[in-house]
């Protein structure tokens, strides 16, 4: 079974990341293919929305796969890990169709930055969210702080990436980090108000969503994050918190 899966229903594709007994963890094979499927849902015409979730009830990702970046020590190699995602994730954030993470499970690490690179998050009920690299002792590497400080209010936005906390979608939905709580039905319900639409329409507004960024300047600080993280990734605190999880 492939690990990232593409499905086209009413008009919507659907990318769910296969690895439930991973949790649904980034690997490079993750990555290559959340590039490819992000290329079909962009191409296929018969595609007005994409959205992005994880296999099975528990996760909708949980971050990097530790299992194989713990291999990674160095600066150099960290930030070629790091650029691969972000460059996906750039994609994402200003991808031409409408885009939305349904959080079916917890989001942890570099879960929520996938889910922060989306347009709209919704969640299912009671899910866990965190950005929890600060209590690995990096930072976000993917895009996922310079995204969330875009996303919602830039004070409820650092204090959740330098708390590191793991919050509740209660708090999600306080703080904007989530814009609906819903199950499965009322999630199509939702997305059959803009299907409707024509695509040329949809198409249109996601330009003027995107308009608001300067691609390059995103892209900079993407690349500032990146930097910060990789050398953070190189320090005994990093290595020894994965450690920690590897050896659990
Ligand atoms: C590296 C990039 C960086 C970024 O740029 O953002 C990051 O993503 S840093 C964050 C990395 N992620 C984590 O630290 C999360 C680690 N996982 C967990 O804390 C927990 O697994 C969970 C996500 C809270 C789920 O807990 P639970 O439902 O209790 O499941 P298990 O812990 O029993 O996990 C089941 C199974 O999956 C393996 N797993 C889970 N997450 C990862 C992961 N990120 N990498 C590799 N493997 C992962 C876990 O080891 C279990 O495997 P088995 O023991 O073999 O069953």
């Amino acid at each position: 079974m492939k690990k990232v899966l593409l499905e086209v229903k009413n008009e919507v594709a659907w990318l769910t990341i296969n690895r439930p007994e991973k949790r649904n963890a980034i690997d490079y094979d993750v990555m290559e293919l959340f590039n490819e499927m992000l290329t079909i849902a962009e191409e296929r015409t018969d595609v007005k929305a994409l959205v992005v979730t994880g296999n099975g009830t528990e996760a909708f990702c949980s971050g990097g796969d530790l299992s194989v970046f713990h291999e990674i020590y160095t600066k150099v190699d960290a930030e070629k890990m790091l650029n691969k995602m972000a460059n996906v994730l750039l994609r994402l954030f200003f991808f031409p169709k409408p885009t939305i993470a349904y959080l079916n499970g917890t989001a942890v690490g570099g879960g929520c930055e996938i889910a922060t690179a989306c347009d709209f998050r919704i969640a299912a009920k009671n899910v866990k969210l965190g950005f929890i690299q600060g209590k690995l002792g990096i930072t976000t590497g993917w895009g996922g702080s310079t995204y969330l400080l875009e996303r919602i209010n830039r004070n409820e936005a650092i204090q959740l990436l330098m708390a590191a906390e793991v919050f509740d979608t209660e708090k999600a939905l306080r703080v904007g980090f989530v814009d609906y709580i819903y199950d499965n039905a009322e999630l199509y319900n939702w997305l059959s108000r803009f299907t409707k639409q024509d695509l040329g329409v949809l198409l249109a507004y996601k330009r003027r969503y995107s308009d608001k960024y300067d691609k390059e300047l995103i892209h900079n600080r993407v690349l500032a994050e990146i930097d910060n993280c990789s050398s953070l990734w190189e320090t005994p605190e990093h290595h020894d918190a994965v450690a920690r999880f590897i050896n659990k």
